[in-house]
Formats: structure tokens, sequence, C-alpha cells
């Protein structure tokens, strides 16, 4: 095993560990999913054992639950926990306005929740998911399994007359099979090439029946981390509309790194 990060790696690591600096002892947090997330949730493990930090986490899928407790992060439920300080998460896309898309995990839904109930949002990401315009990232939608294609060609439908590039909606598959989330359903994706209006598509596509959620999160992220290869991170706050720049020293990436395997 390499104990040399790749590019790609260090650049999430070192946005994880740049919003680290906002968890403070004692919060109450909400853990995303996905690769981003998980080297958050790393992080926060080594400051839990290491710098004594207390602090409860909800997570957001039950991967993050179980990396949580591997990394001895005290975890409780979104219904224990009532309301959150902050929610840490990665994202598939954001533009200049923080407006994301989400799910290409899967675990939209439960984000989508923590994240609303929470006093501030965070996004780690790398460079490459900054984009002009969002929907380049097919924008995934979790729909109940019950007449699924059904709500596929209504959803074919509704998009056929808004401002998008694509119309094309699949079903996401897990080997054979439909891919099925922590809630029991299933993500239509939408390959839309460029969303026009990413409000008013949020709006839209949840009035569709069988429509459980959607991927876009507007309004709801506070401040972007993106990190670099290099060590360098950016970060940008919607609230005071900064960007501020600065640098994470990677000094011990091997330790991190083989806590992955
Ligand atoms: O469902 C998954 C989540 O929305 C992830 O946060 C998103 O897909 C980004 O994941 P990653 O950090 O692995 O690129």
């Amino acid at each position: 095993m390499s104990a040399t990060l790749s590019a790609i790696d260090t650049a999430k690591f070192v946005a994880a560990k740049q919003a680290c600096t906002y968890v403070e002892d004692g919060m109450r947090l909400g853990l995303g999913t996905g690769s981003t997330a998980a080297w958050l949730v790393r992080c926060l493990g080594e400051m839990v054992e290491q710098d004594g930090l207390r602090i409860t986490g909800v997570p957001t899928s039950t991967r993050t639950a179980e990396l949580a407790r591997q990394a001895g992060i005290e975890v409780v439920s979104l219904d224990e926990a009532r309301w959150l300080d902050l929610t840490i998460d990665g994202a598939d896309e954001f533009d200049g306005e923080l407006n994301l898309i989400k799910g290409g995990g899967g675990a939209l839904l439960q984000e989508k929740i923590v994240a609303t109930a929470s006093d501030r949002m965070i996004v780690i990401a790398d460079a490459t998911k900054k984009v002009e315009t969002l929907g380049a990232f097919p924008l995934p939608v979790e729909v109940i399994p019950f007449g699924w294609q059904t709500t596929k060609a209504l959803l074919e439908e509704t998009v056929a007359s808004l401002d998008v590039m694509g119309e094309t909606v699949t079903l996401r598959m897990d080997g054979g099979d439909p891919y099925v989330t922590d809630e029991g359903n299933h993500i239509l994706d939408l390959h839309l090439g460029r969303i026009g209006n990413p409000r008013q598509l949020a709006l839209v596509l949840n009035q569709v029946p069988g429509v459980v959620e959607n991927g876009l999160f507007i309004d709801i992220c506070d401040i972007v981390i993106v990190g670099s290869g290099d060590g360098s991170v950016s970060v940008t706050d919607i609230n005071d509309g900064t960007t501020r720049t600065g640098r994470i020293e990677i000094d011990e990436p091997a330790n991190l790194f083989s806590e992955l395997d």
C-alpha cells in the first residue's frame, strides 16, 4: 500500500481538514455521505481520539453510520438530536450561488433532511465539482418503487417543458437489479446537461406523484470548501460573499491513508 495520497485524495482530505476548524466541542453534527465526507469522518475521529473532542454525529446513510462508529464518534438519530449545529457533506456539483447537485451515492434524501435541520451546512469538495451551470452531472431523483415506470414517464414529460438541455431519465442499477436506497426506494437519474433554473426545477420535480425527493439543494449550503492536490484550500461563504484561501499542512498522510483500507 502506498503511503502517498493521490492528488484527488489530498484535495478531499485538505477540504475535510479545513472543515474541521468549524467544529467545536459539544456540537451536534450532520455527517455527510461519499468519499469526501468519509475523509471528514476520519479527521473527526482523530480529533475525538487524540484531542478529546466531544461531538455527537447524525449520519446520512448506513455507510456513514458504520464509518463514524468505527472512528469512535458517538452516533445518534436525527430524532434524538432534533436540531444540528452544523452539517458537513460532499457534493456532485456546486455553482456560484452554492446551489448543489447531490445524490451520486444515493443518499440524497437523508442528506437533505439532515442539512435542512442544521444551523449551517458546509460542503467539502475538490475543484472538479465547481460548475458554471448545474446539470452535467445527472440529477438524482428518489422515487418509490411502486409504479416507478409511470413516475419516470411523468418526469420525462415534466423536464421536456423546462429550461434544460437533455431529457433522458434512467433507472439507477446496482449490478443487475434496481438500486435500492437506505429508505427502500429507487433512484431515477435525470440527464439534463444544463439546468437553466434549478430553483424552479427543484419545486416542480417534487410535485410529481411517486417522487420522494430530488438532489437539488437550493439555499441550503452556506459555505463551500474546495481543496486542491497541492494542499491549498479556498473557502467561499455565501452569507458574507467572501472567498478566502489558505493551505493545510499534511504532516502524516500515511497514518490517515492506512485507515482507508
Ligand atoms: O449520495 C451521495 C452524496 O450526495 C455525496 O455527497 C456526493 O455524491 C459526493 O460524493 P463524493 O464525495 O464521493 O464525490
